[in-house]
C-alpha cells in the first residue's frame, strides 16, 4: 500500500514526524510519503516559500528511510488540489495498488470544501487521525462519509485499492506549526518542538522572523 501524508509543513515539526512513524507501524507499511503542498488551496500566504518548506522537510527526514518526501505538488506548481495529486499517483501506481491519504480530523472536517472531494474516495482510502478537540460535526458531510465507509482495521485497506476510511487514534503531540511560527516571531525558542536541523536552517534563512545571530 502507498501512503501519502500531505500538508503545508510551514514548518514541519515533531507532531508530523512522530505521526508518520506511528503510521508505518500501525498501517503495516515500510514507508510513508510526506507531500508538501505548493500553494495550499484553502489558506492565506505561507511563512516560508514552497522551496524552503521542502528544504526543511528534507532535512527533517534525512537518515530515516521510512519517511520519504514526495515533491510532486511543487513540480506541478499552482494550487495543490489533492484530487489532482491522487489522479497522478493513481496513474503511476496502476488501478490495483492500494493508495491511502492521511489527514487529521481538523483537515477532514473541512473535506467537503475540497475541490472535487466526491471523487476522492474512488481514488484512495482515507486515514483520519483523531486530533484532540471538537471532532466532526454530527451529520456533516465528512461525518456521513465516514459512517458509510468506515472500516475497523488497517488490514481492510490492503484488500482493495481505494474507497475505505480508517480512523486511528495514535498519541497526538500538542505541537502546531502556527504555535512554532508565533514563538519564533516573538523571539522565543521552538527547540525540541522540531528537529534541530530544521531549527538551524530556519535561523540560517531568517524564516518566520528568526534572527540568524539570535542566542536562542
Ligand atoms: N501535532 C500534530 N501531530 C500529528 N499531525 C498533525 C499535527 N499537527 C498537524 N497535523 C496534521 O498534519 C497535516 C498537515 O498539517 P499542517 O502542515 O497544516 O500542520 P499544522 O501544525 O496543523 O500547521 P498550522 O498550524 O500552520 O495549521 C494535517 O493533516 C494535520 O491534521
Ligand atoms: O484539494 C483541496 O481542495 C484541498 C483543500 C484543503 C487541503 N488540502 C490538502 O490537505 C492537506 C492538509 O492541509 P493543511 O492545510 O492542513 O496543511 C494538504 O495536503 C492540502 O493540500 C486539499
Amino acid at each position: 500500500m502507498h501512503v501519502i501524508y500531505g500538508g503545508t509543513f510551514d514548518p514541519v515539526h515533531h507532531g508530523h514526524l512522530r505521526l508518520a512513524i506511528e503510521l508505518c507501524d500501525r498501517l503495516g507499511v515500510d514507508r510513508v510519503h510526506l507531500l508538501p503542498c505548493h500553494i495550499p488551496p484553502h489558506r492565506g500566504d505561507t511563512g516560508a516559500s514552497a522551496a524552503q518548506r521542502l528544504r526543511l522537510l528534507s532535512l527533517a527526514v534525512a537518515g530515516e528511510p521510512r519517511l520519504v518526501v514526495d515533491d510532486r505538488e511543487l513540480r506541478r506548481g499552482g494550487a495543490s488540489y489533492t484530487a489532482d495529486t491522487l489522479r497522478h499517483l493513481r496513474r503511476e501506481l496502476g488501478p490495483e495498488t492500494p493508495l491511502a491519504m492521511v489527514v487529521g480530523t481538523d483537515a477532514f472536517a473541512g473535506f467537503y470544501r475540497w475541490r472535487e472531494w466526491v471523487e476522492i474516495p474512488a481514488l484512495a482510502h482515507i486515514v483520519v487521525v483523531r486530533r484532540p478537540g471538537p471532532g466532526l460535526t454530527p451529520d456533516s458531510a465528512p461525518a456521513r462519509l465516514l459512517a458509510e465507509r468506515r472500516v475497523g482495521s488497517p488490514q481492510a485497506l490492503h484488500e482493495v485499492p481505494a474507497g475505505r476510511i480508517l480512523e486511528l487514534n495514535p498519541p497526538w503531540l500538542d505541537i502546531s506549526a502556527t504555535g512554532i511560527r508565533e514563538r519564533i516571531a516573538a523571539g522565543r525558542s521552538p527547540r525540541y518542538l522540531l528537529p534541530d536541523a530544521v531549527w538551524s536552517e530556519i535561523r540560517q534563512l531568517g524564516l518566520y522572523g528568526a534572527c540568524p545571530e539570535g542566542n536562542f
